[in-house]
């Protein structure tokens, strides 16, 4: 059986979830069997990240929960906001944005008229969608970077701009694909904030992909380790710390011991494999 299911809320105890996967497989078209069987429950609001071995299935993932693309097996489950959406407004079933590694900008147009290209293609009036548009922008640190093109943007601000895209739609679900993989340390550990800033501000559910495990320690509140492909789930880690994050953290001695935990239980899933 195969199906993406959805609901107003996924309950399973006390626990509302964003996300439920249950005995998740996807082979691709040419027989290769890219994931699973994967079972992972998301908690509304919760950060967590999916690490694993290049190849092991963590985009497929993604691309399930996104509705991108369909299970071969098992069941994917997302919760929808409740209620009739507002005139103009996206539809609430609309609840995933999606932040790739290539911030995919279209070079032609300003950065507004890239942040405001999912509501324009949703319908929203012009007037609504600018205002939004420029709101997301104002939320990534660059109100003052409207009228500008990409070319005229660091990596790290169009990055900003690619997360104000994905952020317009007000997605319940942000899935974020190694968005900082290609950025500098400096630049990265900037963002690393700056996103742990929004998530705190507009309680989204994240979904972070890295092959970082100090990336992945730093930003969430759980690490799911995931084997070689077919990727399943080799470790599953609670990162309990005082909130909010920053220096003190990373150059604490608890971050260090989920780093090496982490690094321990991900040393299998790369057995076999050349680090060359
Ligand atoms: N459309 C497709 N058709 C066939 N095979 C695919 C397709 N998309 C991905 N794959 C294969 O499925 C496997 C999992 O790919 P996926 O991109 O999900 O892995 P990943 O963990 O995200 O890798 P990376 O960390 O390198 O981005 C890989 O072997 C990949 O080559």
């Amino acid at each position: 059986m195969s199906s993406v299911q959805t609901s107003a809320g996924v309950e399973t105890g006390l626990t509302a979830l964003a996300v439920s996967l249950r005995g998740v497989t996807k082979a691709y078209d040419n027989g290769l069997m890219a994931l699973g069987p994967l079972d992972l429950a998301v908690r509304k609001g919760e950060f967590i990240s999916l690490l694993g071995p290049s190849g092991c299935g963590k985009s497929t993932a993604l691309r399930l929960i996104a509705e991108l693309s369909a299970p071969s097996s098992g069941i994917v489950r997302l919760a929808r906001r409740e209620g009739t959406p507002q005139p103009g407004h996206v539809h609430p079933g609309h609840g995933v944005g999606f932040v790739f590694q290539e911030p995919t900008l279209m070079p032609w147009t300003s950065v507004r008229e890239n942040v405001r290209l999912p509501l324009k293609l949703s319908g929203v009036p012009k007037a609504e969608s600018r205002a939004r548009a420029d709101e997301a922008l104002a939320s990534v640190g660059l109100a003052d970077f409207a009228d500008a093109f990409p070319r005229e943007l660091s990596g790290g601000m169009k990055m900003r701009v690619s997360l104000a895209r994905a952020l317009v739609t007000d997605p319940d679900i942000l899935l974020m694909d190694e968005p900082f993989a290609a950025l500098d340390e400096i630049t990265r550990f900037r963002l690393n904030d700056d996103l742990l800033a929004l998530w705190r501000r507009l309680g989204k559910t994240v979904i972070f992909v890295t092959h970082s495990v100090f990336e992945s320690v730093y930003l969430s509140q759980r690490v799911v380790v995931m084997t070689a492909r077919p990727g399943r789930i080799q470790a599953d880690f609670r990162v309990e710390t005082v909130e909010p994050r920053g220096e003190e953290f990373r150059t604490s001695v608890a971050y260090s011991d989920y780093c090496r935990k982490v690094s321990a239980a991900l040393a299998p899933s790369y057995a076999g494999q050349s680090t060359l």
